[in-house]
């Protein structure tokens, strides 16, 4: 498999104050930063791939994306990394200015070069999907389907490790212009944030990821797959320049953490030696599993911010980039085979092989001939014709042979021979056995107990066989479909199939039908000849016993989550009532004329509103961060009951059939689960009353920017339609245009093509009270 390392490229953000006296670009690959500020210089030389300083957002993206297109269409995964600081630029360099069309980032470039590569290619058929995930203070949301809860979505990994987000929307997109709509109206779904060193800083970490699948030669051969991430990390961020506060603060505390996560993910990655690499410590490491030290090319676009001021966080940054220069990526072509199509192939092959082979036979005379399974008419007609030809007396060369057909026909022909074979030895085999073990014999019809996997072969009706005898018994044999009527190995008393179980019983003469090779009745364990207990009635008792510990544990998880979902109900109840009155107070202060009359002056009034109201919103910024704490609790807290109980049931399963000898399970998994489940606790969700975290974020947002992101029409996507950009320019600018006709039609409705902004005194409680109103 080919291995490369991670290309990094550092990409400083334009500046008056760049510090020339720190930062050095030696060359086009080497910075040099030295750091005077502890008295003595201390010098640090990074190397990159290419350094780029002051270019543009065309030459950023020929540096880095422009590779990666052609490489996904081959199959193979590709991952565009945005890394640095708050402020350096991540977000202007991945998605880049919507307003404007020039300063379009690296995502946008990249899917006008993919759908114009689909339609330069021709040959091949692919489907293009797109998604966008948004991993916000450890929770998954869907930027393209606000609806979809953050429990819904998981992180998976298939049968070769490979990482899928299961619950997460992946839309097929037909053109650029349909995946750029969707990639403009997943950034107004961004979670951002107001502080120090960034007006608009992006809160979270988001995945836009291109899916692609290419039908390259016939039905049915294998799809080639490939993924495309396109990541922008939320900004590291020193709290002491940030000044973060509140909601910001904490944001900044999770993105903090979430991105030193990821620093020990490389690490241990540059480390030869190590073996164990903590993917699953976080939500962003292991989503980007394949990306680093996966199946993946993977490039990095390490972003600083140059002046004096930011230095500290430069060189971090810079090291950070070093270690990721270290991290090697095996990269092969993905292909997946579609069993549909796959079928379909097989299908119509046989259809066709069908048609010559009656072709064939029609033009040879053998019209008359069936490929199809034999019915029990023609079974039997069949039989009566082996009947005669074994019947036949005489030189066996002078009789008349049967006429043979088709495979199909000589395999049912030798199935029948085999069994009259079987049965004859079989009865040859009892009469010795008969004659010199006779209490033997006799007791190999009783029940024995004995494990399965030495039951002996025991004919029925051992005595009474008679070798000469069996063509005769051929006859009603019809049911057991020659040795179809052989006894489950694990076959209880009572239910031995066909013959086999009647005949032991009837004491009827034996027939050559009844002698199939069927086990004895299976009585017990292989060592107690106790009967198995109902399975229902074991579980009882093994919680009781050997599964008493894990069921504590279900237990106490079950309460932890009863606990978990009250509490959230009851602040979903209460922020509903903080919310009412908020809102009584907002219409109190506009609507009802003020009077001179009045005891309390209006001023007072007034003030005791204001007064109130900033109390409703402290406690409705406290009880909705709390909220957000507890309802993270409640998928982790459900998925370990589910895992317990599945635990528990598997557990018993395997204690069931190691205890009393029995090899195939009656019951179903869910038989035992739902003597587990209280079902109104663990399958209930949310009730009724709170607030699903869906609804509160989407009361959260307002539909602030959408008119501004749409009502610039932009003169250069015009200009670049004279400079031969025209299809790109119409792209954006028609993805544009539907954003800004959805907003205005929507209103605070079509929730979803606004930008939101979080709680939090720096981002200003106004623009909650705007989300709220
Ligand atoms: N190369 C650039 N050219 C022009 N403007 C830039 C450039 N890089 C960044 N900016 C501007 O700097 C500001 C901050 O950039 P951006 O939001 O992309 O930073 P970020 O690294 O994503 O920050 P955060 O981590 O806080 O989200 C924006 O106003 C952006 O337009």
């Amino acid at each position: 498999m080919p291995q490369s390392k991670v290309t990094v490229v550092l990409r400083a953000r334009p500046t008056e104050k760049f510090a020339s006296g720190n930062l050095q670009i030696i060359d086009d690959k080497t910075l040099q930063v030295r750091d005077s500020r502890l008295g003595g210089h201390h010098d640090h030389q990074f190397a990159f791939e290419q350094i780029l300083h002051n270019v543009t957002q065309e030459k950023v993206y020929e540096v880095c994306g422009e590779d990666t297109v052609g490489s996904v269409l081959d199959g193979f995964n590709g991952t565009i990394l945005a890394y640095g600081q708050t402020g350096a630029g991540k977000t202007f360099t991945m998605t880049g200015g919507k307003e404007n069309f020039r300063s379009r980032g690296v995502i946008p470039r990249v899917l006008h070069k993919l759908f114009a590569e689909i339609k330069a290619r021709m040959t091949s058929n692919t489907t293009v999907r797109v998604s966008y995930l948004e991993i916000y203070n450890e929770l998954c949301y869907d930027l393209l389907d606000l609806t979809t809860q953050p429990s819904e979505i998981a992180i998976m990994e298939d049968a070769k490790d490979h990482v899928y987000i299961k619950g997460l929307r992946t839309p097929v997109v037909e053109n650029e212009s349909e995946a750029l709509g969707l990639l403009f109206e997943g950034e107004t779904n961004r979670m951002i944030g107001e502080h120090q060193l960034n007006m608009e800083s992006s809160r979270s970490h988001t995945i836009f990821t291109i899916l692609l699948e290419t039908q390259a030669g016939k039905e049915g051969d294998p799809l080639v797959v490939a993924k495309l991430n396109l990541v922008d990390l939320a900004g590291s961020e020193r709290v002491s320049k940030t000044k973060s506060e509140g909601q910001v603060l904490k944001e900044a505390t999770q993105i903090n953490k979430s991105l030193s996560f990821l620093e020990q993910v490389i690490v241990a990655l540059s480390e030869k030696k190590r073996d164990h690499i903590p993917y699953r410590s976080s939500k962003l490491t292991h989503v980007l599993k394949d990306s680093l030290g996966g199946n993946c090319k993977t490039l990095m676009i390490a972003c600083i911010w140059g002046e004096a001021a930011q230095l500290d966080e430069t060189v971090s940054t810079c090291r950070f980039a070093q270690r990721m220069r270290c991290v090697a990526n095996d990269y092969s072509i993905n292909t997946r085979q579609d069993p549909a199509a796959l079928l379909r192939r097989y299908e119509q092959e046989v259809a066709d092989l069908r048609q010559e082979l009656a072709l064939r036979d029609s033009m040879s005379g053998r019209a008359q001939v069936t490929y199809e399974p034999y019915t029990d008419a023609q079974r039997a007609e069949l039989r009566a014709s082996v009947r005669a030809f074994l019947e036949a007396k005489g030189d066996p060369h002078s009789i008349a042979p049967l006429q043979l057909q088709s495979v199909r026909q000589m395999q049912e022909i030798l199935l029948l021979i085999k069994n009259l074979y079987l049965e004859r030895t079989a009865a040859a085999g009892m009469g010795r056995s008969a004659q010199t073990l006779p209490a033997a014999a006799a007791s190999a019809r009783q029940p024995q107990p004995h494990s399965t996997a030495q039951r002996p072969f025991v004919p029925p009706h051992a005595g009474k066989a008679n070798p000469d005898s069996f063509v005769g018994d051929l006859e009603g044999e019809e049911d057991q479909q020659m040795g179809l009527g052989v006894a489950p190995p694990d076959a209880r008393p009572g239910q031995s199939s066909g013959a086999a179980g009647a005949a032991s019983t009837s004491g009827r003469e034996a027939g050559i039908g009844d002698f199939v090779c069927s086990a004895a009745p299976d009585t017990g364990p292989a060592s107690s000849s106790t009967p198995a207990p109902d399975r229902k009635q074991a579980f009882e008792d093994y919680k009781k016993g050997p599964g008493a510990v894990k069921l504590q544990l279900l237990t106490d998880n079950k309460a932890k989550l009863k606990l978990a979902k009250r509490r959230a109900k009851e602040l979903g109840l209460s922020i509903n009532a903080i919310k009412q009155q908020m809102d009584a107070l907002k219409d109190q202060g506009t609507d009802t004329p003020r009077s001179e009359t009045q005891d309390d002056s209006p001023a007072t009034k007034d003030s005791s509103s204001q007064e109130r109201l900033r109390e409703l919103k402290a406690q409705y910024r406290d009880q909705y961060a709390e909220l957000q704490v507890v309802k993270s609790e409640v998928p982790y807290t459900q998925q370990l009951c589910e895992q317990c109980t599945q635990e528990l049931v598997l557990e018993f399963d395997t204690w069931y059939q190691q205890q009393y000898g029995v090899h195939e399970l009656t019951g179903t998994f869910e038989d035992l689960q739902a003597s587990l489940d209280d079902p109104a606790h663990i399958h209930a969700g949310f009730s009724q009353g709170s607030l699903d975290s869906a609804g509160l974020r989407s009361s959260l947002r307002k539909p602030e920017k959408a008119q501004k992101v749409a009502t610039v029409i932009d003169i250069e996507a015009r200009a670049a339609a004279e400079t031969g950009q025209e299809d790109e320019a119409r792209a954006f600018y028609k993805a544009q245009t539907k954003l800004q006709q959805r907003g205005a039609a929507g209103g605070a409705a079509a929730i979803s093509p606004v930008k939101r902004k979080t709680l939090g005194p720096n981002t200003t409680f106004g623009g909650m009270q705007r989300g709220l109103g």
